[in-house]
């Protein structure tokens, strides 16, 4: 198996430092003009047998692609190349739900790509623990028999561990969804409200996030699992994550630099937008998204969410 990363990100880039372990990778980004040490991952030597670059058509003779774009630039990405990838096999890493089609990155690569074996890996994992060779456990979800073993000990190093399912659904849901609860989990800290409204929302958080995930086909126990209560532990507790931090400064009033990869607002509007139109009730992702907006107060959505009919739990 031949290995290339697009998206020379945090992720992408410490997917290759990984990945290296195991033989050459090669790492394409759009404006890679560095070669050994990426801004965006200071601290990090790429390793001698990472190929970084800016030509595509030189990375694309690998047989596997790992897609390591953010899930809003996915789309335009392939509708440019798509054509180029179909039939390779691809891996979607993205953790997020397209605003303007309501779908997920794999749907979005079945139907550029529809000649393409496709898998998600995801799960709990901050780019400079895996950059750093820190443990870390994720899921690949990838629906063929044959590849998603293949894929699962090509992309396991020793100290990367992959856990393999074929609930592609649920792998990619845990990961997006995730997000917009991580947003809100950092309102909560950031407007001063406490670890034990914090401790609600992840939980409520978490009900919301199964009952849409099961509503579009995930099994439950894949939101138990790694890419969905793993990276929802983890993205709600750690200042390290770029949703909670947002999440964090919308609390606290305060700005955050947009040019930061925010996943989870993009995907609080879409996943409102799909909870309206399949009739489920998303209560806290719809006021991440308002809260996202601007459009409602810290105050205003705390009391909104307070004084909601009671209910059974
Ligand atoms: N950073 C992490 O810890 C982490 C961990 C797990 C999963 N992820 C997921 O990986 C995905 C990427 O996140 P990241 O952390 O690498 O983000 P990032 O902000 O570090 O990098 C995004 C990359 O996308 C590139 N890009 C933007 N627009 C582009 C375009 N039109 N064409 C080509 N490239 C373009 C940028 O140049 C940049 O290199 C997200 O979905 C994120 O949720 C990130
Ligand atoms: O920095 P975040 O919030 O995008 O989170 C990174 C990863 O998704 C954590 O698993």
């Amino acid at each position: 198996m031949t290995i290339a990363i697009l998206g020379a990100g945090a992720f992408g880039t410490a997917l290759a430092v990984a990945l290296s372990a195991n033989g050459p990778v090669g790492l394409w980004g759009r404006q890679a003009s560095w070669r050994r040490e990426n801004p965006r991952l200071p601290g990090i030597t790429m390793p001698d047998n990472i190929d970084v670059t800016d030509n595509l058509t030189s990375v694309l003779t690998a047989d596997t692609i790992l897609l390591a774009l953010p899930a809003q630039i996915l789309r335009g990405f392939l509708a440019d190349h798509g054509a180029r990838l179909n039939g390779k096999t691809l891996v979607s890493t993205a953790k997020g739900i397209d605003i303007s089609t309501l779908t997920g990155p794999s749907a979005l690569i079945a139907e550029a790509c529809p000649e393409s074996c496709i898998a998600v890996l995801t799960g709990p994992s901050f780019a400079a623990d895996i950059a750093r060779g820190l443990p870390t456990a994720l899921t690949l979800a990838c629906a063929s028999g044959i590849e998603g073993p293949r894929l699962q000990h090509a992309l396991s190093t020793p100290v990367l561990r992959l856990y393999l399912t074929s609930d592609i659904a649920g792998a990619e849901l845990g990961g997006a969804l995730k997000n917009v609860i991580a947003i809100a989990a950092g309102i909560v800290i950031g407007a001063g409200l406490g670890d034990s409204a914090r401790a609600a929302i992840i939980t409520r958080g978490f009900a919301e996030m199964t009952r849409l995930a099961g509503r579009l086909g995930a099994r439950p126990e894949t939101l138990t699992g790694l890419s969905g209560l793993g990276d929802l532990t983890l993205t709600c507790t750690s200042p390290q994550s770029r949703n909670f931090r947002f999440g964090l400064s919308l609390g606290a009033g305060q700005p955050f630099d947009r040019a930061t990869t925010v996943e989870g607002a993009a995907t609080a509007g879409a996943v409102a937008a799909l909870a309206t139109r399949i009739g489920e009730d998303m209560p806290i992702a719809a006021m991440v998204a308002r809260l996202a907006e601007g459009a409602v107060s810290v105050e205003k959505a705390v009391e909104n969410l307070m004084t909601r009919p009671l209910k059974e739990e």
